[in-house]
């Protein structure tokens, strides 16, 4: 119901412009070439524009009012320019600051041919993958290969191939180094630090957990491993290269490039399992690692945890349901804070999946418990690894079928039918006022997490999905 509605809107939005500044004055969050990139696209210099590309201009990069390269070819009507970006794989679903596609602008505009070749680009790339609504942390390029996890001779030898690549972490912290790449976005201030083995092995106790993450597609000559590093001291591993520094994986996780970032998410989560499943869950005895960092043993060779569905070797994932309630009337959203939110931070409401339980009835049992309100259709969207430690987000709409966020008949002991165990409020947001907390703009400094949560991601979603109700 919530895609057809969003897919049927998109190229509806003619009542739904906003003013739009003619006179836009544009700062650039990088150097000239960027300027010359987004001049180049709202004059249609196509040869310029390619030959950027071709440098490795970040086709979609934003200026700080949010504009792409394809908006501003969208707002003069430059339709060679739209074709050389769509070709070149740009992001057609981008907004700018106030919610606008390049689609919204080329219509206000009224640039219908350049419209109506994006509106189809956005249908087309809707049919062919939902590529759109991969969320960071999920950004995984590897082939994890789970058949040379046993395949002790492949991996000796991989491990000492020049071609490998080593990530290292440090309890819950990533060996990263300082970003100083300026076509990236400016959310990223670190990368991963990539080593080769050979190079730290010295350093190394005599049996470091070694964690396999997978080799590249069709390319098992380029393999990727993670190494726990806990053993060495910061003096030790800034001999290597003076600039490292541990990296927190929560918030420091968000701060990477989204191929680092999911690299970090499959880590992290088997980091953190090692740490906790040191024995055995069935019968306490210890445990021990095989299958280069995919399974814990337990040491009692008798112990039914080896055996068929009693098997508690493997790392475990635990889901969560994440959702972005829509109102009745379909002009309103909900969403919660917790108290330990930053100030002015509203997010959508969220819950562990419970034993027995649908993700339909999690969402409405967790919404229900959380604000009081009452859940009927719920629709999934899309996932997300969440590596604090290793949960699976699992994004969903839903449409309530009650409004008064009231007293609870859940927890006898509070005032409010609000879950204060966890959230501090719930409250119904309008659309207007979803898109001043998107740009920041809002007169309380209200606003919404950033775009590495899954909870943007389904707010975004929102927002265009409900375009044609304005
Ligand atoms: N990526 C994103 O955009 C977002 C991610 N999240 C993540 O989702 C997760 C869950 O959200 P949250 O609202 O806290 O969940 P819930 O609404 O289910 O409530 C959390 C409470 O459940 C208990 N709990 C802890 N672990 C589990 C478990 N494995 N199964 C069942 N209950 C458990 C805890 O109780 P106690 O500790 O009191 O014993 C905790 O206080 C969090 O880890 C959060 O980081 C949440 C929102 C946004
Ligand atoms: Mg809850
Ligand atoms: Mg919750
Ligand atoms: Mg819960
Ligand atoms: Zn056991």
């Amino acid at each position: 119901m919530f895609s057809r509605t969003f897919a049927s809107n998109v190229g509806n939005k003619q009542q739904n412009i906003r003013s739009i500044s003619t006179s836009m004055q544009t700062k650039f969050y990088e150097g000239q070439s960027v300027e010359r990139y987004m001049d180049g696209a709202a004059s249609g210099r196509t040869e310029e524009l390619s030959l950027l590309l071709k440098g490795g201009v970040n086709i979609d990069m934003k200026n700080e009012k949010g504009w792409t390269a394809l908006m501003f070819a969208a707002r003069n009507g430059q339709i060679p320019t739209i074709k050389l970006l769509m070709e070149n794989g740009c992001d057609v679903n981008l907004m700018n600051a106030t919610g606008q596609t390049a689609v919204d602008i080329a219509t206000f505009w009224n640039h219908k041919e350049a419209a109506d070749l994006i509106t189809k680009q956005l249908k087309d790339s809707r049919v062919e993958d939902n590529k759109q609504f991969v969320n960071y942390f999920g950004h995984s390029t590897l082939d994890r290969a789970a058949e040379k996890r046993k395949n002790t001779k492949w991996l000796k030898n991989t491990m000492e191939n020049e071609n490998t690549t080593f990530i290292c972490f440090h309890g819950n912290s990533a060996l990263v180094v300082p970003n100083t790449d300026t076509s990236l976005p400016k959310s990223v201030k670190f990368c991963l630090y990539h080593v080769q083995y050979s190079n730290i092995a010295k350093h190394l106790n005599t049996d470091p957990l070694v964690i396999f993450l997978g080799h590249e597609y069709n390319n098992e000559e380029k393999a990727w491993f993670a190494v726990d590093i806990s053993s060495i001291s910061k003096s030790v591993y800034t001999s290597w290269d003076k600039d490292l520094e541990l990296l927190a994986a929560y918030p420091g996780g968000m701060m990477l490039r989204k191929e680092d970032a999911s690299l970090l998410a499959q880590a992290r989560a088997l980091f953190a399992w090692h740490e906790r499943y040191q024995f055995c869950a069935t019968c306490g005895s210890p445990t021990v690692v095989e299958e280069c960092g995919y399974k814990r043993r337990c040491q009692d060779k008798e112990c039914k945890s080896q055996k068929g569905v009693h098997n508690t070797s493997y790392p475990r994932v635990d889901p969560v349901v994440i959702m972005l309630v829509e109102s009745q009337d379909g002009k309103s959203c909900l969403l919660g804070r917790q108290k330990r939110f930053p100030h002015g931070m509203w997010s959508c409401l969220a819950g562990f999946v419970e034993p027995g339980e649908t993700i339909e009835d999690a969402c409405r049992r967790e919404v229900f418990e959380e604000s009081g309100i009452k859940v009927g259709y719920v629709e999934y969207h899309s996932c997300q690894p969440w590596p604090n430690p290793s949960q699976l987000m699992i994004g969903c709409l839903g449409r309530a079928t009650s409004s008064k966020i009231q007293v609870s008949s859940i927890l006898q002991t509070i005032v409010k039918q609000v879950d204060y165990e966890e959230l501090e409020d719930a409250q119904w947001f309008s659309r207007e006022t979803i898109l001043q907390m998107l740009a920041r703009q809002h007169k309380e400094k209200l606003f919404v997490p950033p775009e590495q949560a899954i909870a943007h991601t389904l707010i975004k979603h929102w927002v265009k999905m409900t375009n044609a109700n304005l």
